[in-house]
């Protein structure tokens, strides 16, 4: 039984906050003292400046935290703001998330009746958040909390939707949340939506992250993750290792991981397996995997320490390129809401992240490749020890030879999310509208001011209080496990937000790099700036008098002028130029499965844009012409310039600068109202809390 609901405070000074327990990707967790109830507590602090974008999202969280009920589910004391901060007030879980036990203690995974236990209690959560109408999208190790008496609580709601939202929020389960390695393919694919059934994969995927300490697929970059979730056969428990586990168990992960979320068996159903009569009391959990755990906050402390220390030998090791390769990496399997932005810099870096990364796991897909496979039939599942096992060159080399495949892929897997992906070449409005978009820009000096989550409150130093709740309710015996030498699976980042994030990190020549190769470039100031418009107004209106050099002066990082705006990019001439176009598959016309309405634009745009290089031309010949005083010669054929080429005519030009000008107000307009939809949101929050 849950006790009592007290009457937590709603004001930052009567908390004491310790040492940091926990940090994900929008928040970090301090145990602290409640001071008037004189009890522990968490206290997840979020950054509403840095959650700017996702306020929406935090509001649901806070709100379906407060209003659950039920003895698997983390649920909220309380929250409110404090400066800049919300700070949310949960129970205290003192052995910390499955990940952290299993990264400190249990790094190969946990025997098959803790298993049986744990995901017993997990499913209990979600039979109750689904017959409630809610889907969680984050089920993963990293989620699933255990206090010091064993007793398992499911958290972290900040991307769990409503099945009965309607308009907007209905269309929050249209969009590409979650952690992908434990993201269902429907979730990925976005082309139906989805709904509670995705939690039935990603609660397949903790089945095998609890049996082999790392979720499948966790040593590859998002994108990767992505491709072979939906290329590869599901994963399961069919490997030489696995031979320990019982049919019952393999069964039942088999039933979840069904690529047809149909065929995958409801949470109520689902408990009713033959698999959770293994499953224990929840004491057996306090006597087998709390066992020797030293307190959260020194296993938290270690293994953040070793995270940074790793990151640091690769880059000693591979250089500051591949040093941000890996930190991408790590951030992006640990990142729930990751986003397109995310997607492109980690898009930018495989080729180097390949080329140098660990072999370890990286067998795992390539031969399973256009393995494509509705049903949860044999054939369906991954075959064992060709996709899991092996570091060897040849499957690393298969491995990397993927990835340029992704152009192809596109092709064969005409799905949402690789629109999305493709969106690196060619981004769309309705891409942009639907993943969640980041106000943080590329610029350096700005990107500074998105520094890690902090409370606005100092913790009270770091001090481990001997005789506080922590250590009373936590065995202090030995640790199990060594935790020296680099760490094997990464599934989770323990460093601060702004050390991984590539808008911080990413140097002055990446990103060169990422602009040439995707052909893009993001609108850096929101709405269209003053200078900018001045600019693309002067190279198009002043082309007359710059003689072929209009393209020239737009913006110094840019290579041609701008002449078309997709929501917050720009697509720039020299994009747009043949040589462009021939040069760089990005930019070459969209795949068959694109729609004809939707490459008509992109025709407008060449078109529009031949016209403007013929004028010129036309202007040199004429200049040309003039010159050398013998005009009909050079051009050829006894024609003149009017019956050779078709000049377009003033009033064509005119008309052509007004869509553009237009375009360009519509895409400053779509802006201005994202940033009033945020602030509307952001003042609804505040009421939310101030008005409970
Ligand atoms: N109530 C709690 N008691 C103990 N530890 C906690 C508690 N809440 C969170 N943590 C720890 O903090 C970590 C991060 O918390 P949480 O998942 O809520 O943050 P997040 O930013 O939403 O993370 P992510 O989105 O990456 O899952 C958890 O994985 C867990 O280890």
């Amino acid at each position: 039984m849950e006790a009592p609901k007290k009457k937590f405070p709603l004001d930052a000074k009567d908390y004491k906050l310790y040492e940091e327990i926990g940090e994900g990707v929008s928040a970090s967790v301090y145990r602290a003292l409640c001071v008037p109830l004189n009890e522990t507590v968490a206290i997840k602090v979020l950054d509403l400046e840095k959650c700017n974008n996702d306020l929406d999202g935090i509001r649901r969280e806070v709100q379906t935290m407060s209003l659950i009920d039920h003895p698997n589910l983390l649920r909220a004391y309380c929250s409110f703001t404090t400066g800049q901060s919300l700070w949310v007030v949960t129970p205290y879980m003192a052995a910390g998330s499955c990940l952290h036990i299993m990264k400190s203690s249990f790094q190969e995974g946990f025997e098959e009746p803790a298993i049986a236990t744990l995901l017993r209690e997990v499913l209990k959560a979600l039979v109750y958040l689904h017959a409630h109408g809610h889907i969680h999208r984050d089920v993963k190790a990293g989620n699933i909390l255990v206090d010091y008496n064993g007793s398992i609580k499911l958290a972290d709601f900040g991307v769990s939707a409503c099945m009965f939202d309607t308009g907007d929020r209905q269309r929050s389960r249209n969009t590409f949340v979650g952690t992908p390695c434990w993201m269902a393919p429907e979730v990925m694919q976005q082309l139906h939506g989805y709904d509670f059934k995705a939690d039935i994969w990603s609660f397949g995927i903790t089945a095998l992250e609890l049996a082999h300490g790392h979720a499948p697929f966790s040593k590859y970059p998002p994108m990767k993750v992505l491709l072979m979730t939906l290329q590869n056969a599901p994963p399961g428990l069919d490997y030489e290792r696995d031979k320990k586990f019982s049919k019952s168990f393999k069964e039942m992960v088999a039933a979840c991981l069904v690529k047809d979320p149909k065929k995958r068996p409801s949470s109520e159903k689902l408990l009713k397996h033959p698999f959770f009569k293994n499953a224990r009391t929840t004491e057996y959990l306090e006597h087998t995997i709390l066992n020797g755990l030293s307190p959260l906050s020194d296993r938290f402390r270690i293994l953040k320490a070793k995270e940074a220390e790793l990151l640091m030998q690769n880059k000693e090791l591979y250089g500051e390129k591949e040093h941000l390769s890996q930190q991408e990496y790590i951030r992006g399997i640990s990142a729930w809401n990751f986003n397109l932005e995310d997607l492109k810099n980690q898009a930018s870096l495989i080729q180097d992240y390949d080329e140098t990364s660990n072999a370890e796991d990286l067998n795992a897909s390539s031969k399973q490749q256009n393995v494509i496979n509705d049903a949860g039939s044999p054939a369906e599942r991954s075959s064992p020890e060709i996709s899991d096992h092996s570091d060897t060159a040849s499957h690393l080399e298969d491995a990397i030879n993927e990835i340029p495949d992704l152009e192809s892929s596109f092709v064969a897997f005409p799905i949402k999310p690789l629109q999305a992906l493709k969106g690196c070449f060619d981004v769309c409005e309705d891409d942009l509208a639907t993943v969640s978009s980041t106000a943080v820009d590329d610029n350096p000096s700005d990107s500074d001011q998105h520094s890690a989550i902090k409370p606005s409150v100092k913790p009270v130093g770091q001090e481990t209080e001997s005789n506080d709740a922590e250590h009373s309710g936590q065995r202090k015996l030995l640790s199990r496990a060594s935790t020296n030498g680099p760490r094997k699976y990464l599934s989770g980042s323990l460093l601060p937000d702004d050390s991984l994030s590539p808008k911080k990190l990413i140097s002055d020549a990446d990103r060169d790099h990422l602009q040439s190769r995707f052909q893009t470039q993001r609108n850096l100031s929101g709405p269209l700036h003053g200078r900018q418009k001045h600019k693309i107004n002067n190279s198009l209106s002043g082309s007359n008098k710059n003689h072929g050099r209009w393209d020239k002066n737009v913006e110094d990082v840019s290579e041609g002028a701008v002449v078309q705006r997709k929501g917050r990019f720009k697509v720039f001439s020299a994009e747009l130029s043949p040589k462009a176009l021939a040069n760089n598959p990005s930019s070459s016309p969209p795949p068959s499965s694109t729609s004809a309405a939707s490459v008509v634009p992109y025709l407008q745009t060449i078109l529009q844009h031949n016209a403007m290089q013929r004028e010129e031309l036309l202007k040199l010949i004429k200049f040309a012409e003039q010159n050398s005083g013998n005009s009909m010669e050079y051009v050829g054929s006894g024609t003149n310039e009017n019956s050779q080429i078709p000049i377009i005519s003033a009033r064509e030009r005119e008309l052509q600068s007004q869509v553009i000008h237009l375009q360009q107000s519509i895409g400053s307009l779509v802006e201005q109202l994202r940033i009033l939809k945020m602030s509307n949101a952001k003042v609804s929050l505040h009421l939310d809390l101030v008005i409970p």
